[in-house]
């Protein structure tokens, strides 16, 4: 496996191989305990690798992006027909509209979607079309991802995936996530991007655009060795990833790739051997020449609406774990519901 120079930090680079979902056929003995082996120390060591090899075709990739961001700029009146309902889950989140954590105004717009969400009689967003095929090869790459943490903590193969069955439908939790970061006009002192958070997933898989930074000032030079917190970020508008002393490590873009990311159900469900990254989105200090807006594209795996949160436990007293939908439901109503305090005090 090798290491990614990031400023100080090494984040972990995982060639997929035969696991890639360009190759159709069943990988080999040998591929899978390579990649369980090497994703096994990724996930328990940082709790989120780069995955190259991944077979999702980078010009997709880009046609994905360049159709979000046309719809990013569009007026808003037009975004806001898609609007997330009151108590909804899937559609357009508006600026500064959500707060994950108490660093100041978030600074960004969204969409969640799920594929087969839009039909005849629900006008589908102007990107679903681009998104399309590259979500059929992202949900199969998450299903070999999820055997092979299954392999790693000894279980049946499809253990997770059996979890995972209404993924690629509009009934389960598992979603897409379009996020959007324009170049902020002021206010940028008191702001943050996207608030620090762990995801509640099973994994998330980050896909972002090259929004053409540069390494912030005064940010180098920490020893830092990253073992539980993680900043996505290190270009103008970037993600940041925290190590266990609180230092934030910036995740540069790296072309080609896909940023994995353990999250919460998988650290419950592995006995915490997994580590939940914390991360955030920062915005760049000042106004820069030639700056692009970030967007990103998330796919959050997240297991069926029934699954309990974390394994029940064997103490007939202590309460019952939520179940997925009710815990990912909550956060993000919580979340809507701060971001609504602090935009209208
Ligand atoms: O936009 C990004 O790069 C990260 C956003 C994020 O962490 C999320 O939507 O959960
Ligand atoms: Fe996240």
């Amino acid at each position: 496996m090798q290491s990614q120079e990031s400023g100080c930090s090494k984040l972990p680079t995982l060639d997929l191989g035969e696991l890639g979902v360009q190759h159709t056929g069943e990988p080999s003995q040998q591929e899978w305990q390579r990649v369980t082996r090497q994703l096994d120390r990724a996930l328990s060591d940082v709790g989120c690798a780069y995955l190259t090899g991944h077979g999702v075709p980078d010009d997709q990739v880009k046609e994905a992006f360049s159709s979000a961001i046309a719809f990013f700029k569009a007026e808003r009146d037009f975004k806001m027909r898609w609007v997330v309902p009151d108590e909804g889950n899937v559609g357009y989140i508006a600026m500064s509209s959500e707060k994950y954590s108490d660093e100041g105004k978030e600074l960004h717009e969204g969409f969640l979607f799920k594929q087969g969400s839009y039909d005849h009689e629900k006008e589908a967003p102007p990107f679903m079309t681009a998104v399309t095929p590259l979500a059929q090869l992202v949900h199969a790459l998450s299903r070999r991802l999820m055997t092979s943490l299954a392999l790693s903590l000894n279980k049946n193969r499809d253990y997770f995936v059996n979890m995972h069955q209404d993924s690629g439908t509009p009934k389960g939790m598992s979603v897409y996530r379009f996020n959007y970061y324009p170049e902020p006009t002021r206010g940028r002192e008191s702001s943050t991007g996207f608030g620090a958070h762990r995801d509640l997933t099973m994994i998330s898989l980050l896909f972002s655009n090259d929004s053409e930074g540069f390494q912030p000032d005064g940010e180098e030079g920490h020893d830092v060795k990253l073992t539980r917190r993680f900043v996505i970020a290190a270009t103008l508008c970037h993600p940041q990833i925290c190590d266990p002393s609180g230092q934030w490590v910036d995740v540069p873009f790296v072309p080609g790739t896909i940023l994995l990311l353990a999250g919460e159900f998988l650290h419950f469900y592995s006995n915490k051997r997994f580590i939940p990254v914390m991360h955030k989105v920062v915005v760049p200090s000042e106004n820069h020449p030639g700056y692009r807006p970030r967007c990103s594209l998330i796919y959050f795996e997240h297991a069926d609406n029934d699954t309990p949160m974390w394994p029940p436990g064997d103490d007939p007293d202590s309460p019952a774990p939520p179940s997925v939908k009710e815990h990912i439901e909550k956060l993000f109503l919580k979340a809507r519901a701060e971001g609504a305090k602090y935009t209208s005090p």
